[in-house]
């Protein structure tokens, strides 16, 4: 083995680990930056825990129980076929069900998915409920698509998965592209595949049917209680402040939501076509009309609003100064360019709505400079934690209150909050997240699968 600079942020015992991971699949660049990410934090928790080295439970973890690939065809409005890949990835289900989102873009490949899957595995630990962790997705792309033919194609998507999942077995959720509406299609046609009412197999259902409150506001709403509780360690908080928010999907309107409510003056947001800069503060109906309702475009939104906003047609929401930035559109977003503006701006919090929207170098950028940063498997774990309710939900059969369910939903973020803090201060790293995050993720899951014998 030839010790690289590559090599120079990883514990010494994991370079072979990593270098065999690049070695089996070598055209996973996202997959190696989330391994490698979690890799990094591991030096303290390697020398306090010589069973894990062992056992070899870090060799276990990084490579997935389970792959599968499909193919999905489906004809358009005009009957033209057309064939797409599905994926799923079922991570690691040693905490219980895989669980985790299905993304419908043209950028989804395996490598998209299994990079999604083991962010799972640790954010769903972080919970503290008990789940598995799992991605999903395809290829297609639903921009322009009718909406038969967005039901065919969830119809023969699940007429494929149907035969992999069940509530006790893998539940998928929504995320990139995939919405209540595309669940019910799911949910529709497993329902005729299966011939059973199995409601807590897919979760992000409609409320008449089997969702759960606050799951659809959750993952913004989860990344801003998790913001206000950085904010708070250091004795600041949300109200008056400045935010950027990137994106404009079920992730980003729903942080705006939540930032407004607790004092905060939100003044960006985006899509793939630009940002939008609205100096009186987001209209979030407006917002809401454009793009939940008509499924618009952000352009549309600021030629409604009136001379408070601007569309920058491309550009990053990150040149805009502001206090405290949400990614919440995809992944590597923010680049080391994008963290030295941030930091140039006075940017005192990040907090990822996201998964992996900081790349490793603007994440160093950000810490090096004293910035609270929040990583995604902590800050956008209200999503998926908010889906076992609705799964608790769904198995008890009597569902909860909104206000009920929000505050469930702010107990589990303190505790993620807490429960980062804690282990970062533990391991003589107070106040930094990531550290505390991968650690504290990883020693659940470890744990789990040591009690279980060789898995
Ligand atoms: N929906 C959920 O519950 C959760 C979502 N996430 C993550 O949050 C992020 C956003 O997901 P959602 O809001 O659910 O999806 P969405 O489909 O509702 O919205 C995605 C947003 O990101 C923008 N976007 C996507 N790809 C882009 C690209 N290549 N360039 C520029 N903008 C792009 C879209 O224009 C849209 O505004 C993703 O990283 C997702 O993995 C994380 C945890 C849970
Ligand atoms: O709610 C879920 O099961 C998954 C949400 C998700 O895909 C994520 O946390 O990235």
């Amino acid at each position: 083995m030839t010790v690289t600079s590559e090599h120079a942020t990883l514990p010494p015992e994991l370079i072979g680990t990593f270098d065999e991971i690049r070695r089996r699949d070598p055209a996973e660049p996202y997959f190696h930056q989330a391994v490698r990410e979690l890799l990094e934090s591991l030096a303290p928790v390697l020398t306090q825990r010589p069973d894990l080295a062992a056992s070899r439970i870090v060799e276990r973890i990084v490579e997935p129980e389970r792959q599968i690939i499909f193919r999905v065809p489906w004809q358009d409005d005009s009957g033209t076929i057309h064939i797409n890949r599905g994926f799923r990835v079922e991570f690691n289900s040693a905490l219980g069900p895989y669980k985790g989102g299905l993304r419908f873009h043209p950028s989804v490949n395996l490598d998209t998915v299994k990079f999604l899957g083991f962010e799972q595995v640790f954010k769903n630990a972080l919970t503290g409920l008990n789940i598995g962790g799992a991605k999903g997705g395809s290829d297609f792309d639903p921009k322009g698509r009718s909406p038969s033919e967005i039901m065919r194609f969830c119809q023969s998507f699940m007429t494929e998965l149907h035969r992999h999942l069940g509530e006790h077995t893998d539940v998928p959720a929504g995320d990139i592209g995939v919405g209540e509406r595309e669940i019910g299609y799911l949910f529709g046609q497993y329902r005729r595949l299966t011939n059973r009412w199995e409601a807590g197999v897919l979760t992000g259902k409609g409320l008449g049917w089997g969702g759960s409150p606050v799951r659809k506001e959750a993952t913004g709403y989860g990344n801003v209680l998790f913001a206000a509780e950085m904010l708070r360690a250091r004795g600041e908080d949300l109200d008056g402040q400045q935010v950027l928010v990137s994106g404009s999907g079920n992730v980003a309107i729903y942080a705006i939501e939540k930032a407004q409510q607790l004092g905060a003056h939100v003044l960006t947001c985006s899509d793939s076509g630009g940002y939008v800069v609205d100096e009186k503060g987001i209209d979030l109906a407006l917002l809401q009309q454009v793009k939940e309702v008509e499924r618009g475009r952000l352009a549309d939104y600021a030629q409604r609003r009136g001379s408070s906003a601007t569309h920058v047609p491309g550009g990053r929401v990150w040149d805009v100064p502001g206090d405290v930035a949400l990614p919440s559109a995809t992944q590597n977003e923010i680049d080391a360019d994008a963290a030295r503006t941030l930091v140039g701006n006075g940017i005192r919090a990040v907090s990822e709505g996201a998964n992996m929207p900081t790349t490793p170098d603007a994440v160093r950028v950000l810490r090096e400079a004293g910035v609270a940063f929040g990583p995604g498997k902590a800050a956008n774990a209200g999503g998926v934690a908010t889906s076992l309710l609705e799964m608790r939900q769904n198995a008890t059969r009597e569902p909860w209150g909104f206000e009920y369910t929000e505050q469930r939903l702010a107990e589990i973020m303190g505790d993620i909050h807490s429960a980062c803090a804690a282990t970062a201060a533990r391991y003589d790293v107070p106040g930094d997240y990531v550290t505390g995050a991968n650690i504290a993720g990883l020693e659940r899951v470890a744990d789990a699968m040591l009690a279980q014998g060789l898995v």
